[in-house]
């Protein structure tokens, strides 16, 4: 079953496309981050999806109606970017009063433990730093026990401990069932923390699959060893799809998409070598080939 289900859908602000014909599903239960640059869209869609902004053209569907509509609201919960908590009452106040709108609120003991906030209850919300704020944003996101929710920069302003706490709130959350849907600009959260990355770029979506599918699909791969024989570097830089190739000492470096020709190649024509070691190229790399042409356009259009 789908808790999210996007269909050609375009936003458009004065006359510019914001969003432009994208279309997903995310499946229930699962943990999803958009990624992309400044600007890429990912808080025009999640705004969308939380029926706060209408979409210009296309569908959006949360649990099979219309986002906003009351049903669709009490299953979720959002973090959004702007910080915001009522002045002069305290954090344990601010709780009371949100699990006070909710049939089912999550017990107020779990809720302060999920969001990190035991030792913060008899402080003034508006006292608290950045990152507690943060964190009071949260837990008023998940006050309900909503099935779907949607984080926008969650981590922004969190110190690392705070962030691991929250990471392992998130997943203990996603393990009961939940379906997260995260955007950030911190490319290690979206890797560890993923089991599906959106790559939103210039309103439009330019990949999408598991962290390991887009490590593996769009980055290349160091093999590197040590040979018996050294004519083998001059031998495999002739090869197709060696994209580098470099000693260090005896070791030699192969970046390839086509690791397992090389392999092919080295064992089929009797090579011994020893030390094999693959590295697989990181998020960072990928996410960078596929915004790559963002100066270039900037500069195009600057022209
Ligand atoms: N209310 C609005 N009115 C006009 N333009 C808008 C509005 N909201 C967003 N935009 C434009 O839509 C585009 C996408 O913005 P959006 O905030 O969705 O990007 P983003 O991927 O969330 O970026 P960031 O990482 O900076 O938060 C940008 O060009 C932005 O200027």
């Amino acid at each position: 079953m789908n808790a999210v289900t996007v269909r050609h859908v375009t936003k458009t602000f004065k006359g510019k496309k914001a969003v432009n014909d994208i279309s997903f599903t995310i499946k229930e239960g699962s943990i999803v981050s958009i990624l992309g640059p400044n600007g890429a869209g990912k808080t025009t869609t999640m705004m969308m999806m939380l029926g706060l902004i209408q979409c210009t053209e296309g569908i959006i569907q949360v649990f099979g109606k219309e986002p906003g509509r009351k049903e669709v609201r009490e299953r979720i919960g959002a973090m959004l970017q702007e910080v915001s908590v009522p002045d002069g009452l305290t954090v344990g106040e601010i709780i009371d009063l949100f699990r006070s709108y909710y049939v089912k609120p999550l017990p107020k003991q779990e809720l302060l433990k999920l969001a990190g906030l035991q030792d913060v209850v008899k402080k003034k919300a508006d006292k608290l730093s950045g990152g507690l704020k943060r964190r009071l944003n949260f837990a008023l996101a998940i006050v309900g026990n909503p099935d779907l929710i949607f984080l926008d920069e969650p981590t922004v302003g969190m110190d690392i401990a705070a962030r691991r706490l929250f990471w392992d709130s998130i997943r203990a959350m996603a393990k009961q069932g939940k379906t997260i849907l995260f955007s950030t600009h911190y490319l290690k959260e979206a890797d560890d923390i993923s089991d599906r990355i959106i790559l939103f770029h210039r309103g439009t979506i330019v990949a999408d699959g598991s962290p390991e599918e887009m490590k593996s699909m769009l980055t290349s791969q160091t093999l590197s060893f040590i040979p018996e024989d050294s004519a083998l570097l001059a031998e495999l830089s002739q090869l197709n799809g060696i994209m580098g190739s470099r000693a260090e000492g005896q070791r030699l470096f192969i970046e390839t998409r086509q690791v397992e020709e090389v392999l092919a190649f080295i064992f089929q024509n009797g090579y011994k070598i020893k030390g094999l070691r693959i590295d697989q190229g990181s998020l960072d790399d990928a996410f960078e080939q596929l915004t790559a042409d963002d100066a270039e356009e900037s500069e195009q259009e600057a022209v």
